[in-house]
């Protein structure tokens, strides 16, 4: 839809490992001998998800190719920048974009070296296409606390120079909020903004445990509030913002079909939404995907899909006067194409 395609938007949560430009990801699986088909179409049945994917553990498994040839500066810093200038031409105008960064210590980096990595393409990208861009570090779940412990630690010297805020991700059936709460307390003290993923996989409580234990200002997905009125009325009363990510939801079977998607429940209720991609290229998605589904699917308007890009802008972890030159772009915009 060409409306969908010409407006301003932003993107709180992608995973950069999920979202590795396609034809560099199978350039690099090729010159790195980790994969052998010789066919693109092959290789993408590899490296995205398919409709009968039946769980978020096996949706996860799909990252083991981007993360094998994340392991080198270089790598990092090109993925991000490429990941930037095709977001920048969608108009995307501003993203967060999210990685743990010791999935990609494994052959060498060090810590220091994947984050600046990260940031020195991001810098890149908005130097040479004007996309803004800041970054999430992710603590995963299944690793031990001290693990989170050391990602908030070693994160503490990037915050307000390219990071702004942590994350906790992973396989959510197995492993429990409340496990890395040390860890969130600590980034709590030294000035993170947090965003969980939670309620992803049916676990309405972790959503409550999220925000009352690890200090979520926004929650990763919170597909499972939708069963209990208590908690989303907690999501309300909190100001706690929604990363709703519709696509990937399905794909992960967080919901059986997009009629079952509480997005309009949870506007009803008055929670604050924004809608996402999660991983642009294991999930086979765009921001404008993402839209369509909900104007084709759930009858949404134009009017209301500016509705979530203006609450994302509202969500961003961003300063007040950064956040008044967002809006003011985004507006700008908007008003030119009579949408506001
Ligand atoms: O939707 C998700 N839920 C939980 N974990 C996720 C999701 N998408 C990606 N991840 C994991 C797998 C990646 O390797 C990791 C860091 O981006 O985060
Ligand atoms: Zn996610």
């Amino acid at each position: 839809m060409d409306v969908l395609k010409l407006l301003p938007k932003t993107e709180l949560h992608c995973h950069l490992d999920g979202s590795v430009r396609p034809k560099t990801m199978y350039e690099l699986l090729l010159k790195e001998g980790i994969i052998e088909v010789n066919d693109f179409r092959e290789f993408e049945e590899l490296v995205m998800v398919k409709d009968d994917c039946k769980s978020l553990i096996e949706y996860l498994k799909k990252f083991q190719y981007p993360l094998s040839i994340m392991q080198k500066k270089e790598n990092m810093e090109r993925i991000t920048y490429e990941l930037l200038e095709d977001l920048n031409a969608q108009n995307v105008k501003y993203v967060e974009i999210r990685f743990a960064p010791y999935l990609h210590t494994k052959e060498g980096l060090s810590f220091e070296e994947v984050v600046e990595s990260v940031l020195v393409g991001m810098e890149r990208a908005k130097k040479d296409f004007g996309i803004w861009s800041n970054a999430v570090l992710i603590c995963m779940r299944n690793e031990r606390v001290e693990e989170s412990i050391k990602v908030i630690k070693n994160g503490a010297k990037y915050i307000g120079k390219g990071v702004v805020a942590v994350d906790l991700a992973g396989n959510e059936q197995d492993f429990p909020p409340e496990i890395h709460q040390k860890a969130f307390n600590l980034a709590y003290d030294m000035g993170y903004n947090i965003t969980i993923h939670a309620g992803e996989t049916g676990i309405a409580e972790n959503i409550p445990k999220s925000i009352e234990l690890l200090h979520a200002q926004r929650i990763g997905h919170g597909i499972a509030a939708a069963k209990d009125p208590k908690v989303m009325e907690l999501l309300k009363e909190k100001n706690i913002f929604l990363e709703m990510c519709p696509i990937s939801n399905l794909q992960t079977k967080s919901v059986k079909s997009i009629e079952d998607y509480p997005i309009r429940k949870f506007l009803a209720k008055g929670l604050k939404v924004t809608v996402n991609t999660d991983n642009i290229t294991v999930s086979n998605t765009s921001l404008e995907r993402e839209y369509q589904l909900l104007m084709e699917k759930l009858d949404f308007t134009i009017e209301e899909v500016v509705g979530l890009i203006q609450n994302s802008i509202d969500a961003a972890f961003i300063k007040d006067n950064e956040r008044d030159i967002l809006r003011k772009k985004v507006d700008e915009e908007l008003r030119n194409m009579e949408l506001i």
